[in-house]
């Protein structure tokens, strides 16, 4: 894997992303549009102007399936710098309680997934190495740098926020 000085990184884009989980299930999407159209994710997207990175979370979900997340707490910060898209600093969060039904939006298509089987193979690249680990309760920040699709460096940690 290639070495990449983060030294002084700052994301062009504030992100975020939001987990729910229900006892063995996890819920997920099939993106319809945007960064990352057809890939399978959390619901997520950009903060507003002057919007904190929990409430763009909550409200991306809302907008993508319909639910209002009430426990989200952030688990993970990973900085992704890309060939072919500006950088991303993405906030990512946990929750488990909500009021709502998930369903299909013009963004998303809502679906459940055992946590045993988590269809990594859809996701992005770099998924498959942290949200595992966020999973089983850790706290992490990850740095990953791509060439188009292809994740080319990853650093994770434990982190505390
Ligand atoms: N799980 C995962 N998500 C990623 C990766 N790279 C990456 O940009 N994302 C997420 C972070 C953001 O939620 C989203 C990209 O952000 P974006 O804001 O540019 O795209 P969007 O079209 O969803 O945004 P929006 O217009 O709805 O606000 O994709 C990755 O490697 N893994």
């Amino acid at each position: 894997m290639k070495e990449y000085d983060w030294a002084g990184w700052q994301g062009e884009i504030i992100a975020t992303l939001l987990f729910v989980v229900q006892g063995d299930k996890i819920l997920l999407i099939e993106k319809k549009r945007g960064h990352g159209a057809g890939k399978v994710n959390g619901p997520g997207g950009k903060l507003d102007e002057g919007e904190s990175p929990l409430a763009c979370a909550i409200r991306e979900t809302r907008e993508e399936l319909l639910i209002e997340v009430s426990d989200a707490r952030k688990v993970a910060e990973l900085w992704f710098q890309m060939s072919d898209y500006p950088s991303i600093c993405c906030h990512v969060f946990m929750g488990g309680e909500y009021v709502g039904e998930p369903t299909e939006t013009e963004e998303a298509v809502p679906f459940w997934a055992d946590l045993a089987d988590i269809p990594y193979e859809r996701m992005w690249e770099d998924d498959r190495h942290w949200l595992p680990r966020i999973l089983k309760g850790e706290i992490l920040t990850g740095k990953f740098l791509f060439e188009g699709e292809k994740m080319i460096s990853m650093e994770i940690a434990p982190a505390r926020f």
